[in-house]
């Protein structure tokens, strides 16, 4: 059969609702739109507006090559994260995420019946978490759909056999992530998502991982999908490799805390960061900042509740007034030293920049990726979810970061002379020295893995080579 053009397909990316899954497929949406794929991307209005706003890393133009759709759903409750919960993991995100399970797929169906018709082949990737699209895709004769694998990809070696080879070999303890959510959160995703068919039913996994860290667990997983005649596409990082240098082309919108960082030396500030789905306890915040003004060390501190459901109904000043006492000596006694932000911060170019040296990390496996692809070393600080298990590979399989306390120690407060102990570690001791320049080996393997000519790259042109055959 001859080969399709690419413009007789059309991929449609169908992403979960909460921002560590929404910037991961805008990032390989843009990625296939730059192969002059049509693509369209669909999530509900707001989300979709919370993926374009807060995207770094891509110029005005790569997104309008975009199309972007609403999965129009009711209103949800969308409270603010609760500060007193038992556990660290963000269920005030359940309202959303029942609504969406519940309403996205019609509006959905709706848009491949339309793509079906007016196409040769649509291509659907689809969050593992957003199976209903693969059911939807399931419908039509034209349409394929394909897994995306928004966490690292020897999770997934572990839950096919948690004493696999590969674990005892590199004596990793595989810590399934259903252990570190709620109770609610997992019979969401086996009862209402039915997540084991949703990876079951894809056509292939793409997945946001790259040979230079996962190679044999790539192995593995490809080897075991091909037994299903399923295929596997390692095209990771999703995000942009930056270059450092290049934060200092005056682009349009450059951020005010890149000019601070402009002014630091080389690889001597400390970026702490928990991500968009992790709220410190006061306690903890307390004596966070007590270590970070007695370390002496230069740092940018994101300091903010977890999202809200919906982004748009937060004030954005919650943090900074529940903290207020704090904060304003904070920022007094570090004035020069750090940065405070309570708001959004511009992480991935703070990452990419020259002056930044590691990253205080919840070990998200957007932030991990990340902070390795600009070679930054992590103190791995897990907090729910997949993060035990990327920190346990951080540490111990990348060998690129500290523990700062195992997730079983949860509940307990890291006191600040524990925190500035790990600090001083990582930043200026010995063992640091070598943890910072094996992050800075792996930041190196991790672009070329992005560069022409690089496996994650071949990879890219394979997966759209398959799907335009
Ligand atoms: O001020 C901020 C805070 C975050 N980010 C970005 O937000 C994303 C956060 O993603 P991630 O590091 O993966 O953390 P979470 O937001 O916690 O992501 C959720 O989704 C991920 C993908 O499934 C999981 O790995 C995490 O455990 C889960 O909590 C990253 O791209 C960051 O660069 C910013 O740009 N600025």
């Amino acid at each position: 059969m001859a080969g399709s053009s690419p413009e007789s397909v059309a991929v449609v990316s169908v992403p979960f609702p909460a921002q560590g899954h929404l910037n991961q497929l805008l990032h390989l949406s843009l990625q296939l739109a730059d192969r002059g794929l049509a693509v369209h991307y669909a999530a509900p209005a707001t989300h979709v507006r919370q993926a374009r706003e807060r995207l770094q890393g891509w110029d005005d133009k790569a997104i309008q090559s975009i199309q972007f759709h609403d999965l129009g759903i009711p209103a949800y409750v969308s409270p603010p994260p609760d500060l007193t919960a038992d556990t660290p993991f963000p269920s005030h995100f359940m309202p959303l995420w029942e609504t969406y399970s519940a309403e996205a797929r019609a509006p959905l169906s709706a848009l491949l019946d339309k793509l079906s018709a007016s196409h040769h082949r649509v291509v659907v990737v689809y969050d593992f978490l957003s199976s209903f699209a693969a059911e939807e895709a399931s419908r039509l004769p034209n349409i394929e759909a394909f897994g995306f694998h928004c966490t690292a990809v020897s999770s997934f070696v572990g839950r096919l056999d948690a004493g696999h080879r590969l674990l005892r070999e590199n004596d990793l303890h595989y810590l399934p992530t259903e252990v570190f959510v709620t109770k609610e959160f997992a019979d969401y995703a086996h009862n209402r998502v039915r997540m084991a068919q949703a990876i079951s039913s894809a056509a292939g996994i793409l997945a946001n991982t790259c040979r230079a860290l996962e190679g044999d667990f790539i192995d593995a997983v490809a080897e075991t999908l091909a037994a299903g005649r399923n295929k596997l596409f390692a095209v990771g990082p999703f995000n942009p490799v930056l270059d450092a240098s290049a934060s200092k082309q005056g682009r349009k919108r450059r951020h005010e805390y890149l000019d601070w960082l402009d002014k630091q030396p080389p690889a001597s500030v400390l970026y702490i960061s928990f991500g968009s789905m992790t709220s410190l306890r006061e306690e903890q915040v307390t004596e966070l900042a007590a270590a970070l003004g007695r370390s002496k060390q230069r740092f940018i501190w994101v300091l903010r509740d977890a999202d809200r459901g919906d982004i748009f109904t937060d004030s954005g000043g919650d943090t900074e007034s529940r903290h207020v006492k704090l904060l304003s000596e904070f920022r007094k006694q570090t004035e020069g030293t750090g940065l405070l932000i309570t708001g959004w911060a511009p992480q991935l170019e703070i990452l990419a920049h020259r002056a930044t040296a590691a990253f205080m990390s919840h070990c998200g496996w957007n932030s991990t990726m990340e902070s390795l692809s600009h070679g930054k070393p992590i103190l791995a600080w897990p907090m729910h979810s997949d993060q035990p298990w990327d920190a346990e590979l951080i540490c111990k399989y990348f060998k690129a970061g500290i523990l700062v306390r195992p997730w079983e120690k949860h509940d307990e407060v890291v006191p600040a002379t524990t925190i500035q102990e790990l600090i001083g570690k990582l930043l200026v001791s010995d063992e640091g020295s070598a943890l910072r320049q094996r992050a800075k080996e792996l930041g190196e393997a991790v672009r070329s893995s992005a560069a022409a000519g690089g496996p994650s790259r071949e990879e890219l042109e394979r997966f759209v080579a398959h799907v335009t055959r």
